[in-house]
C-alpha cells in the first residue's frame, strides 16, 4: 500500500492512474524508459518508487543494486512476471519457479542449450540466413519483420525440427505472434482481447506439441533435436526405474513455450539493432566487414560458413556485446522481494516489486566512457562487475545466450560479406513494448557489395 512506500523517495503520481501516462509514453520515446527513469532519480536518487500499470514499484540502478537483484543471494528476490505472462506460460515454467525446482529446470534445458550441442543445427542457420538474404537483394526490406522470421525458424527448427515453409510452419508462427502480442497485455478475458487470443493460442501450441510427442514416443518420427533429448531423458515414462526427477508433458510444454518467448522477440530484436548501429557507424562495420572477408580469404576448403569459423569471431563478439549495451532489449528486470532487505539505505518489504533499471547502467558514464557512442573496443578491455548485463547475470541469466550469439554471428557474416544496405528512415523511435525494438520496423534498401 503507498502507506508501507512512505520511507521510499519518489511520488505515486494520480489517484488510480499513478505515473503510468508519463510511464507509457516516456517508453516509446527514443530514450525509452531511460528518460522517465532519468528525471525521477535525479530528483529522488537510485532508488525510488512509483505507481505504474496497476502496480506499486521500485525502480533501482546502479551495480551495487544489480549484485544484489541478480546474485538474489538465499532468495532474496524471485522473478515478477505480469499477471497474463503468468496465465499463458503457465504454472510449471521456468519463469514462474524458484530456489531448488528453479535449479533443476536450468540443468535439464542446459545441456540441449550448450555451445556443442548446438552445433547439430549450424548447417540449418547457415542455410536459412544464407537463403533469407538471397531475397533481400536489391529490395526494400524491413529488417525487423524479416529478423522476426528468421529467428522463429531457427528456434522452430532447433526444437521440434519443424520445417521452414508449409502449413505446420504458418500455424506455429500465427499462434506464436498471438502468444507473444498477449504476454504483457491486460488481463481481460472476454473474446476479442488480446489476452484471449494469446490464451486460446497457447492451447492450439499445446494440441500441436501434443501431437508431435506422441508421435515421437509411438515411434512414428524420429529426429535429433531438443524436443527429443528431453522426451528421451526427462520425461516420465512407464519404465518402473525412479521418475522424481523427471518432467510431466505438462512441465515439458510449459517449458518448451517459455524457451520460445523468451528466445525469439529478443533474438530478432537483437538482430534488428544490431544492423541500424552498423548502418549508422561506418567505421564500425568497416572493421567487422575486415574480419569476415579474412575467413574468406582463409578459408582453403568448400565456399561455406564452418562451425570454427564461427566461434572465432572476436570482433563480432564485441559487436554483439555493444548493441545489447546500447539497446538494452529488456529495459529492467523485474523481481519480487521474497523477504525484507535494504538496499541504499531503503527498507525493501517482502513482496514489493522491485525493478532494476538496466538502461542507466548501460549508458552511466561511469561504466562506460561517452557512452552514447556506438563502440564496441570499449569490450577489448575487462568491463566492471554488473555493469554490462545484456544477458543478464546470477542464477537468471539468460540461457540462450550461446543460440543468440550464433545466430547473430552466422546472419552477420553472410550479411557483411554480400551486401550493403542503407536505412531508408531516421527514426529512433521505440516500441512500446516489454521487449525494445525500432519502432518503425527498420526499413532499409539493400544491395550487392
Ligand atoms: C539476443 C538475444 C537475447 C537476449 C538479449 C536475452 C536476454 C536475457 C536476459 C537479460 C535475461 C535475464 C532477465 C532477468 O534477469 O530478469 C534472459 C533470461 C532468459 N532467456 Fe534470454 N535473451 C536472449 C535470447 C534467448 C534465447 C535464444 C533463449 C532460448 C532459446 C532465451 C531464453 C531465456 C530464458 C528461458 C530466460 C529465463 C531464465 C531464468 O529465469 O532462469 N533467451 N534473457
Amino acid at each position: 500500500s503507498p502507506k508501507g512506500l512512505e520511507g521510499i523517495p519518489g511520488n505515486l503520481g494520480w489517484p488510480v492512474v499513478g505515473e503510468s501516462k508519463s510511464f507509457l509514453s516516456e517508453f516509446s520515446s527514443p530514450q525509452g524508459i531511460y528518460s522517465f527513469i532519468k528525471t525521477r532519480q535525479q530528483r529522488y536518487g537510485k532508488v525510488f518508487k512509483s505507481y505504474v500499470l496497476g502496480r506499486y514499484t521500485i525502480f533501482m540502478t546502479g551495480r551495487d543494486a544489480g549484485k544484489i537483484l541478480l546474485t538474489g543471494k538465499d532468495g532474496l528476490v524471485t522473478l515478477n512476471l505480469f499477471y497474463t505472462g503468468q496465465q499463458v506460460l503457465g504454472p510449471t515454467s521456468l519463469l514462474q519457479q524458484s530456489g531448488e525446482e528453479h535449479k533443476r529446470l536450468r540443468r535439464l534445458i542446459a545441456e540441449p542449450l550448450s555451445f556443442d550441442s548446438l552445433k547439430k543445427y549450424f548447417q540449418f542457420m547457415n542455410t536459412l540466413a544464407a537463403e533469407t538474404l538471397d531475397q533481400w537483394l536489391d529490395r526494400e526490406v524491413l529488417v525487423l519483420e524479416e529478423a522476426s522470421t528468421f529467428t522463429l525458424k531457427v528456434i522452430g527448427n532447433m526444437i521440434m525440427s519443424l520445417e521452414p515453409t508449409g502449413t505446420e510452419q504458418e500455424k506455429f508462427r500465427t499462434n506464436f505472434k498471438s502468444i507473444s502480442s498477449s504476454f504483457a497485455s491486460l488481463p481481460l478475458k472476454f473474446p476479442g482481447t488480446a489476452y484471449d487470443r494469446g490464451i486460446k493460442a497457447r492451447d492450439r501450441m499445446y494440441a500441436m506439441f501434443d501431437s508431435i510427442i506422441s508421435n515421437r514416443r509411438s515411434g512414428k518420427s524420429v529426429h535429433q533435436d531438443f524436443l527429443e533429448s528431453l522426451i528421451q531423458k526427462h520425461t516420465k515414462n512407464d519404465s518402473g526405474e525412479d521418475q522424481d526427477d523427471k518432467l510431466t508433458d505438462k512441465q515439458l510444454k510449459d517449458n518448451i513455450l517459455t524457451l520460445l518467448v523468451a528466445g525469439h522477440d529478443t533474438t530478432t530484436a537483437a538482430l534488428t539493432w544490431l544492423i541500424k548501429f552498423l548502418a549508422e557507424n561506418p567505421d564500425v562495420l568497416e572493421r567487422l566487414r575486415k574480419e569476415h572477408m579474412e575467413i574468406l580469404d582463409n578459408r582453403k576448403t568448400g565456399s561455406s560458413l564452418t562451425w570454427s569459423e564461427v566461434t572465432n569471431m572476436p570482433y563480432t563478439t564485441k559487436v554483439i556485446s555493444e548493441t545489447l549495451r546500447m539497446a538494452t532489449i529488456l529495459p529492467w528486470y523485474s523481481r519480487k522481494a521474497a523477504q525484507d532487505f535494504q538496499i541504499n539505505g531503503c527498507d525493501i518489504k517482502k513482496g514489493w516489486a522491485v525493478n532494476l533499471d538496466v538502461v542507466s547502467i548501460h549508458h552511466d558514464p561511469e561504466n562506460f566512457r561517452d557512452p552514447e557512442k556506438f563502440d564496441p573496443s570499449r569490450f577489448d578491455s575487462p568491463i566492471k562487475p554488473f555493469s554490462y548485463l545484456g544477458f543478464g547475470s546470477g542464477p537468471r541469466m539468460c540461457p540462450g545466450i550461446n543460440l543468440a550469439k550464433l545466430e547473430l554471428c552466422i546472419f552477420v557474416h553472410h550479411l557483411v560479406c554480400r551486401y550493403k544496405w542503407t536505412a531508408l528512415e531516421k527514426d529512433d523511435s521505440v516500441h512500446a513494448t516489454l521487449v525494445r525494438m525500432p519502432k518503425n520496423k527498420l526499413p532499409i534498401k539493400v544491395e550487392a557489395l
